[in-house]
């Protein structure tokens, strides 16, 4: 068991970490932010944290620390959310598992399947996986646009092995202040079922530069989301995970593989994002940042290559977004036919 008052950190507070780690402060909670984006740190010492919601804003002060400050500290953490991109998960684990109690708990709050790198890294013990439901952005320094609210957001939060069983509660508690939160009993396949929604929306709005709402209305972009869903749904099987509910679905809810893949997108598209929301790799290619594709299409694309499946519509995504980062395309709706041309083995 973690303490009452359980230290916590959040290590990463961009979009998702900050407007999460101001929910647990508003909580009362003993939280600490810890941040690697200079100008955000002192933007938010300065002001504190502002989260605009669609019907209120709140401004939280807060104490954020910069990565490098995370070697002054001398007081382990009970529990700390990883709120980076899936790529950051490694070496963010390796960087604070030194600082995590002997009973502490890890949790990326992340797509991707991110519980296996914290798991290596600070043990299995310390592990919970958790999938995240909420629509958020920031382009700004202490400021972030929570879209989904308190009361629309979801998550699930599961042991990553039966080592670390039965402590889901633990993380529920806190969470519970920022969304719902379900305790998955198999997070592998809750996580895989995430990939599922996201091997279509993700990569392929961005593709088109577009907010995911636009993108689905475009002729053929829907069918080409659905193929790349219903992809991550059999590499998913593939890895030896099952078809489960998420977004506070219930079992009946769950289908056959190729139509689960259209009801999760449809349940993104009615629950969980406005007409302009942008997706979390088309806000990073807007700050020339790099974006998840890897962790997202790669992933799916390397699972069903291992099983001797092929999957041309993630292959696609991946070489397109690939193209676009190394700067000989440009992200833009003009990129519709070349999208929705995906190369099929003879
Ligand atoms: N945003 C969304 O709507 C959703 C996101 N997710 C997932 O949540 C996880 C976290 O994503 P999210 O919070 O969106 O990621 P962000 O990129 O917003 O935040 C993560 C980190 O990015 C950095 N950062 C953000 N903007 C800038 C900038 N302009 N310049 C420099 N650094 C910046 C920060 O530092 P640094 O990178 O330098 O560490 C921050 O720690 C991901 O796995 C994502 O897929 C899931 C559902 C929806
Ligand atoms: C589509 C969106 C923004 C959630 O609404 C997302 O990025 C996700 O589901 O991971």
């Amino acid at each position: 068991m973690t303490r009452a008052n359980p230290r916590i950190a959040v290590l990463g507070t961009g979009a998702q970490g900050a407007s999460i780690g101001a929910d647990l402060l508003r909580a009362g909670l003993d939280v600490t932010y810890i941040e690697q984006w200079p100008a955000h740190v002192e933007a938010m010492r300065e002001r504190g944290i502002e989260v605009r919601l669609p019907d209120e804003t709140h401004v939280t002060p807060v104490h954020p620390l910069h990565l490098c400050e995370v070697a002054t500290l001398r007081e382990p953490f009970d529990i700390v959310f990883i709120v980076v991109k899936a790529y950051d998960t490694r070496w963010v684990a390796e960087l604070i598992a030194p600082h995590v109690a002997d009973n502490g708990l890890v949790v990326g709050l992340q797509n991707g399947m991110t519980q296996d790198a914290i798991a290596a890294a600070v043990g299995p013990h310390r592990t919970m996986g958790a999938v995240i439901e909420v629509a958020s952005n920031m382009f700004e320094p202490g400021i972030v646009n929570r879209q989904t609210p308190v009361a629309g957001s979801w998550f699930a939060v599961g042991a990553y092995d039966d080592s670390a069983r039965g402590r889901e509660p633990e993380i529920q508690a806190v969470l519970s202040h920022t969304g719902r939160v379900d305790v998955s009993d198999d997070i592998r396949s809750s996580k895989w079922m995430k990939l599922v929604a996201n091997a279509g929306e993700l990569v392929p709005s961005a593709i088109l530069d577009l907010p995911l709402a636009s993108a689905v209305a475009l002729p053929g972009v829907h069918d080409f989301m659905i193929e790349c869903g219903k992809e991550a749904a059999r590499a998913a099987l593939a890895d030896g995970s099952r078809l489960v509910p998420i977004f506070g679905l219930t079992d009946d809810a769950v289908t056959d593989p190729d139509r689960y893949a259209s009801d999760l997108l449809g349940a993104v598209l009615d629950g969980f994002s406005l007409p302009d929301t942008k997706t979390t790799v088309l806000q990073d290619w807007m700050k020339d940042r790099h974006g998840e594709y890897a962790e997202v299409n790669g992933l799916i694309v390397s699972v069903l290559e291992a099983a001797g499946q092929d999957a041309p519509y993630n292959a696609h995504t991946v070489h397109l977004a690939r193209e676009i980062e190394a700067g000989r395309m440009p992200r833009s709706v003009d990129n519709l036919d070349v999208l929705l041309d995906v190369p099929r083995r003879d």
